[in-house]
């Protein structure tokens, strides 16, 4: 990003775009300003698409300009290498299942340390350096996210029976305190939120944080929940990027066996979203420069875009 300001201090736009493109851009954008002022757009910005510090900087920044044009932005980040970083370092060794981290003690509280103190704090710090006004919490802080533990009942390939695999202090929510965020977001402030949640007995829930996103879009009855990753969206066979999908042709793509890993979660979160009250969900490539200012102030958009049925 350049550093220069124009005369009366704001920074230069583009040189190499005269004054009628510059324009035309703004009036291109002037449909969706209007379809969106006033409404909520849950992000989640996954640990893969958060990257170097430019790419953090081009994040805040676009989240500052949703919020300055009437749009309230909730951040939800995640953190699943960071965290894997912070345990190898450790010497606790971790996996996955389905997506999910097999989370013992040890392991939750270092993703609780990762999650709500380093990556959170670097998010409100990049929104700060923007010029918006971040309040970082988790899901514990006044009693935003209540969980409960998460049991995935998993068949191996070899096998018919199905097992149930205990997962550890991995849970999802079970109700979710909507008030917390309406104050922050009347306030002025971008809520940005740890996927942590604590249980009915004040036990430490690690949340998954699609899964996290999910539910707030849901509860806050969003116009959109964006999921931020490091690929260009949903992949086919092929490898080509499928534009929209509903729940027939996720169910289709899954017997496939083309969605896998951190898919799994990502998809089951949209749909139950778009069930809940978002109107629709975006899984969008956060590596991209301002990936979120194409995908909604343009025609172009980008990424898979789910919706609960076809015509929903
Ligand atoms: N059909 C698919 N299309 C795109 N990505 C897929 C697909 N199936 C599995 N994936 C994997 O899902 C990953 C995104 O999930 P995840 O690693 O959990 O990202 P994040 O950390 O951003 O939440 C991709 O990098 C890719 O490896
Ligand atoms: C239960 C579970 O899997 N929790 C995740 C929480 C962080 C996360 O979801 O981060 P990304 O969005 O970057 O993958 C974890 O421990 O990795």
């Amino acid at each position: 990003m350049s550093e220069t300001t124009n005369s009366r201090g704001a920074p230069a736009a583009d040189p190499s775009l005269d004054a009628g493109a510059k324009a035309s851009v703004l009036i291109e954008a002037l449909p969706y300003l209007r379809r969106y002022a006033g409404r909520t757009f849950v992000v989640k910005y996954g640990g893969h698409a958060m990257g170097d510090h430019a790419a953090a900087a081009s994040f805040a920044q676009d989240i500052v300009l949703l919020k300055a044009v009437g749009i309230n932005p909730v951040v939800v980040h995640g953190g699943g290498p960071q965290i894997g970083a912070m345990l190898g370092r450790l010497g606790v060794e971790s996996s996955f299942v389905d997506g999910l981290r097999v989370t013992d003690e040890a392991t939750v509280e270092i993703a609780e340390m990762v999650l709500s103190g380093a990556i959170n704090k670097q998010i409100v710090a990049a929104i700060h350096a923007a010029g918006g006004r971040a309040l970082g919490i988790s899901g514990k802080d006044a009693g935003l996210v209540r969980a409960r533990k998460v049991a995935r009942d998993t068949r191996t390939e070899d096998s018919a029976i199905e097992r149930v695999v205990d997962l550890g202090f991995v849970g999802e929510p079970a109700a979710i305190d909507a008030s917390v965020i309406e104050l922050a977001t009347s306030g002025g402030l971008i809520p940005v939120i740890a996927p942590i949640g604590a249980g009915e007995h004040g036990e430490t829930f690690n949340i998954n944080a699609d899964t996290m996103a999910g539910a707030l879009a849901g509860a806050l009855g969003a116009a959109r929940l964006l999921l931020l990753t490091d690929v260009a969206g949903v992949l086919d066979g092929n490898g080509q990027l499928v534009t929209e999908l509903d729940e027939a042709k996720i169910e289709a793509l899954r017997a496939e066996g083309v969605i896998t890993g951190g898919m799994i979660p990502k998809l089951e979160t949209c749909l139950a979203a778009t069930r809940a009250g978002c109107e629709a969900a975006v899984i969008l490539d956060g590596r991209v420069d301002h990936a979120m200012l194409l995908e909604f102030f343009t025609a172009r958009g980008a990424g898979t875009l789910v919706r609960a049925a076809e015509n929903g």
